[in-house]
């Protein structure tokens, strides 16, 4: 998978090549290239942002700049790219987007700042048949899209086949059933005077499966009982629903 990301502060991603992301870079399953903004403005104060228009609190990023940065980057390469915008008034990342992105050839990330892009960019690159994804990573705001791309990046580069050490990790993520994962825990026995559930240190593995799968629909039931809503009819099998 190839990744571009656009931003004027391109000091803000180097944690993107550092630790697992680092290394999935130099197995060369991800190639990342990261690109300054300023490189495509024309004037000598390299000007990124005006006024908006209708006023308004803050400045607004001009889309010359952005135009000619996003044909400049798009054409690096031929594989078609999925551009996708970070902004409060997106549509809500999730598991399911990491997992539908870590299917596509190329990710190319446009990191606004001040109060985001003029909204003609995302316009003209939607005219121009490419496909553009304004997404949100949760409701609050930030300052620019630079730490919703680390985030998105990180959930979807530990989705490519030879990321993580340990695939089945992926596959019993948090909301892959649909479901918050249960408490976990390792040696020793009893720390602080507190002990590991026994269940956990029985070896009966029908016993862990169904003990694990419990704690799992109380902490969602208690945390996010709005996943418990969207689960399908056929998710909860008549154990469960003793539960
Ligand atoms: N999930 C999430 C993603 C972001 C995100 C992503 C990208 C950018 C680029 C700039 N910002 C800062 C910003 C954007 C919008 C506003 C709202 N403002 C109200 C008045 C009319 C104009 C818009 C305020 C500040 C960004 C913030 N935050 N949270």
């Amino acid at each position: 998978m190839r990744i571009d990301v656009i931003t004027i502060f391109p000091g803000y991603l180097a944690p993107l090549r550092e630790a697992l992301l680092g290394r999935a870079i130099s197995a060369g399953l991800v190639d990342l290239a990261v690109h300054d903004l300023r490189t495509w403005t024309r004037d000598v104060h390299q000007a990124v942002d005006d006024a908006p228009y209708g006023g308004g609190p803050g400045m607004v990023m001009r889309p010359q700049v952005w135009g000619e940065a996003l044909d400049a980057v798009l054409a690096l390469d031929e594989r078609p790219a999925r551009i996708v915008v970070p902004t409060p008034a997106g549509r809500p990342f999730t598991q399911a987007t990491a997992q539908a992105w870590s299917g596509d050839e190329r990710l190319l990330f446009t990191c606004g700042r001040y109060e985001g892009i003029d909204q003609r960019v995302v316009d003209d690159a939607r005219r121009r048949d490419l496909t553009v994804d304004e997404v949100s990573i949760g409701d609050y705001v930030l300052v620019g899209g630079e730490v919703a791309v680390l985030v998105m990046v990180e959930a979807v580069v530990r989705l490519l086949p030879g990321v993580l050490g340990n695939p089945a990790s992926a596959e019993q993520d948090s909301f892959s059933d649909g479901l918050l994962e249960g408490p976990a825990f390792t040696r020793p026995e009893v720390w602080r005077g507190l002990a590991v559930p026994d269940v956990l240190r029985s070896g009966n593995h029908a016993k862990i499966a169904r003990w694990r799968r419990d704690r799992a629909l109380e902490r969602t039931a208690e945390r996010r009982p709005d996943l418990l809503a969207a689960l399908p009819e056929d998710a909860l099998d008549d154990a469960d629903r003793a539960f």
